[in-house]
């Protein structure tokens, strides 16, 4: 898939704003669950402040070890609640990112980042509230010299990408939603939540796993054995 570089595409298709609106309502845990468990980038992409969530349609960016360039390429072509999501052809640890690229996203409404590679400057990224999820945190520098492209299907940190897909991040972890099925998936996260809310409420008055799901006569038949 990382094939196409030096090309920038200025249109992509994003999905009804309204079903990204109630999907963002959701955790990524809930979203990934309520795909069939699918979704997930690997889980070394980490957020660089805890409180960091974001959930926008995807900008994707193809960079080249050590070289931001395709970053600044692909600011232009943010819209308001775009989130910025960032593979590289090898993998690279370089600080890509930091404040000044934060403030500039900020300015074109970009929701935040996604990144299968380093960023720098975290303490002022949590203190704009700027919401960053990345593999590494590392103040090495990057240059500008090497084309990458932008908006073209990446594979980030081992989840596949498509530009305007919806990406859902929050301390448990990206997920990424094929942009086709974000208003389904919203309604599933939220039957999914409703159904927890039951469960919730069971446990919390005292009702035990086991008798709720009905697990003692399977545990039985495995031969669980209970002794004094
Ligand atoms: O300038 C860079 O290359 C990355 C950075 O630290 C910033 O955006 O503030
Ligand atoms: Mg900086």
């Amino acid at each position: 898939m990382h094939t196409e570089l030096g090309v920038v595409h200025t249109k992509i298709e994003r999905p009804d704003p309204a079903a990204v609106a109630a999907l963002s309502a959701f955790g990524s845990a809930t979203v990934h669950e309520a795909m069939g468990r699918t979704g997930l980038t690997r889980p070394y992409l980490r957020p660089v402040y805890p409180s960091a969530r974001l959930c926008g349609p995807a900008v994707t960016v193809l960079l080249q070890p050590g070289d931001n360039w395709m970053l600044h390429v692909a600011a232009e072509q943010v819209r308001p609640g775009d989130v910025v999501v960032a593979a590289c052809t090898t993998e690279s640890e370089d600080g890509f990112f930091g404040e000044l690229l934060a403030t500039s996203f900020r300015s074109r409404g970009c929701a935040g980042l996604v990144i299968d590679g380093g960023v720098r400057d975290v303490a002022d990224l949590a203190a704009m509230d700027f919401p960053v999820f990345s593999r590494a945190v590392n103040a090495r520098g990057t240059v500008k010299a090497t084309l990458g492209s932008v908006n073209v299907p990446v594979v980030c940190a081992n989840a596949p990408v498509r530009p305007g897909d919806v990406v859902l991040a929050d301390a448990d972890g990206v997920v990424v939603v094929p942009r086709e099925r974000v208003a389904q998936v919203a309604e599933a996260s939220a039957r999914r939540e409703e159904n927890e809310a039951g469960k919730r409420e069971r446990l919390r008055s005292g009702e035990l796993g086991l008798d709720m799901y009905a697990m003692r006569g399977p545990l039985a038949e495995l031969g669980l054995r209970y002794e004094d």
